[in-house]
């Protein structure tokens, strides 16, 4: 979904682009670039001159790359059925090797074809790309499609490399090619709508400010679950496993904005500056901190085990579920553990935060449930703050509560703009401030990089868990040796929106898949 402009923003980029979306024959060109450049197209945040070329060494003709760039678009109204024709319009593609000048010399020839007729004046380049052809790419953009008195940028995918000595030695290798200002690094965590409400929860909100700290947290657990196992992905999977895919990037970001300390400004570099200063504070993690796991065939055996998948190496250990748990060794987290989760094939599809208070002292009432504050990310996104309340009627019975602000009953006309848009957009506008700086790439790995040695010398086993399933057994246990406590009392998330009940009409699994969601669960 995507959300329509404010008039003055429409197309309003300081600079009037060309776009290449180098391996536009791949899947996250397909799921997510050319969607998002839809999004921003039909709602008129794309100039309506800026051209979009494809890329890739796959040959394809006009109607399969047309096939290939639309199967993923959403057409909700009469108005997307409209635009995505003069959508298509703009878009073209163009075949060629990753390190053949020639090739970029053609495209380089296509680009001033449009540029003539667009009167564009800017480059960005949104490399698609597996890690292994980035510096191949980036030398013969440099060479053939890099021009004095044009402004270029250039979007970077994860993974940043395979630890710190990868990520440095592709820093330097892109560095030489290209200034910090051109390059941004996309993770598109930061581009979620709840990711980017965290700076606001925090420091717009009195109420928060003088409980976010030790004194009155915890520990804090922030989750990631997909239902879906590799599909399809498995070869590019085992090579980097869920800590590299997901936790040191997606989770990690979420943490550094939970505890970072206020920034100056808004400004990119006064944000990032906070970022890169509370990672520093987090030592690398320990081995006895960390659980981890790789996902079987399902227990009715219809779903494959991740050994299964063809394109994985008999006998590999790479995991597909992994829980570590970080401090941050300064002032205001000391001794607080943040809990990160992440796991393939699981029961669910959730991505939350859950901040837990500590307990109540004393021994006034019974039966207290510690408060939480819970940030859904996705889907159905949310805030609540889990509070002990009086059971209404006779008696001072305790119940637990909530004050919950769900978005699809809050915001109900709104409608959240996918991730990459947003990302897209920021580069377009020139914000970095949602985009991975060098330095915190580099403090990021220094978290990882001797955990995933441990794990890459294969000295820690994978628990087995079957497909489906909650994650490997001890994951109930982890938490808890890390400070979470469940309450006794049963405890249910009401959803009230109709939105959230048309979602699990549609889907009768779905619905036994968001009952158990309500209630407070790993
Ligand atoms: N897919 C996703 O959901 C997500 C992907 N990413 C990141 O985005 C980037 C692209 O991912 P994705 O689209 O899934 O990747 P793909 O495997 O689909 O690769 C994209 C394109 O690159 C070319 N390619 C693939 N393998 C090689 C190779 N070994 N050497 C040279 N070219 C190759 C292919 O194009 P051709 O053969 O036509 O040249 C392919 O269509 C990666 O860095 C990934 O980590 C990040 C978040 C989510
Ligand atoms: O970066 C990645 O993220 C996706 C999950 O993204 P989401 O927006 O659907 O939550 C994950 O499936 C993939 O393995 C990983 O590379």
């Amino acid at each position: 979904m995507s959300t329509p402009a404010p008039k003055a923003a429409q197309g309003d980029a300081k600079h009037l682009y060309t776009i290449v979306v180098l391996g536009a024959s791949g899947d996250l060109a397909k799921k997510k670039t050319f969607p998002a450049l839809f999004g921003l197209f039909k709602n008129q945040y794309l100039n309506r001159k800026t051209h979009i070329i494809g890329y890739a060494r796959t040959k394809m003709d006009r109607a399969t790359f047309e096939g290939h760039i639309t199967k993923y678009i959403k057409l909700k109204t009469n108005e997307d059925k409209a635009a995505l024709p003069k959508f298509l319009e703009l878009c073209s593609y163009q075949d060629g090797q990753y390190d053949r000048d020639a090739d970029f010399q053609n495209l380089e020839k296509r680009m001033v074809e449009v540029e003539k007729s667009s009167g564009a004046t800017a480059r960005l380049f949104y490399m698609a790309l597996p890690p292994s052809v980035f510096i191949p790419v980036a030398t013969s953009l440099k060479k053939n499609n890099y021009k004095k008195g044009v402004v270029i940028r250039l979007i970077v995918e994860k993974p940043f490399g395979m630890d710190l000595e990868s990520s440095r030695q592709l820093a330097k290798e892109l560095g030489a090619l290209f200034s910090e200002d051109e390059i941004y690094r996309i993770d598109h965590y930061l581009g979620k709508e709840m990711v980017k409400n965290l700076m606001i929860l925090r420091f717009a909100n009195v109420i928060f400010g003088s409980v976010w700290n030790r004194h009155s947290i915890d520990n804090v657990q922030i989750t990631f679950k997909e239902k879906i196992g590799t599909e399809g992905r498995g070869g590019y999977f085992d090579e980097f496993g869920i800590i590299r895919d997901v936790m040191q990037n997606h989770l990690l970001q979420i943490l550094t904005l939970i505890a970072m300390e206020s920034p100056v400004s808004l400004q990119a570099e006064d944000v990032r500056d906070e970022k890169v200063k509370v990672l520093r504070f987090i030592p690398p993690i320990a081995k006895e901190d960390v659980l981890l796991g790789q996902y079987t065939k399902s227990a009715d055996g219809k779903e494959p085990g991740y050994l299964d998948d063809k394109t994985v190496p008999a006998g590999s250990k790479t995991p597909t579920y992994a829980a570590a748990t970080l401090y941050i060794h300064n002032e205001r987290w000391s001794g607080v553990p943040f809990v990160l989760k992440c796991g393939k094939a699981l029961d669910q599809q959730k991505t939350e935060i859950r901040i837990q208070f500590r307990d109540i002292p004393g021994n006034l009432f019974s039966n207290l449930a510690r408060n939480e504050i819970v940030i859904r990310v996705q889907p159905n996104e949310a805030v609540y703050v889990k509070m002990m309340n009086k059971e209404p009627g006779l008696g001072m019975k305790t119940i637990i509560s909530d004050l919950d602000l769900s978005y699809s009953s809050r915001f109900n006309d709104s409608v959240i703009p996918e991730a990459y848009e947003s990302l897209i957009l920021d580069s377009l506008n020139e914000d970095h401030s949602n985009f991975v700086r060098d330095d915190e790439l580099d403090a990021a790995w220094k978290i990882f990089t001797p955990i995933l040695k441990t794990i890459d010398r294969r000295e820690i086993d994978p628990v087995p868990y079957a497909y489906g399933s909650r994650g490997p057994a001890g994951v109930t246990d982890f938490v808890a040796k890390h400070g979470y406590k469940r309450s006794e009392q049963e405890y249910v998330w009401p959803q009230h929106s109709e939105a959230s009940k048309e979602a699990k009409g549609q889907d009768q699994k779905g619905e036994k898949e968001q009952k158990k969601d309500l209630k407070t669960d790993h």
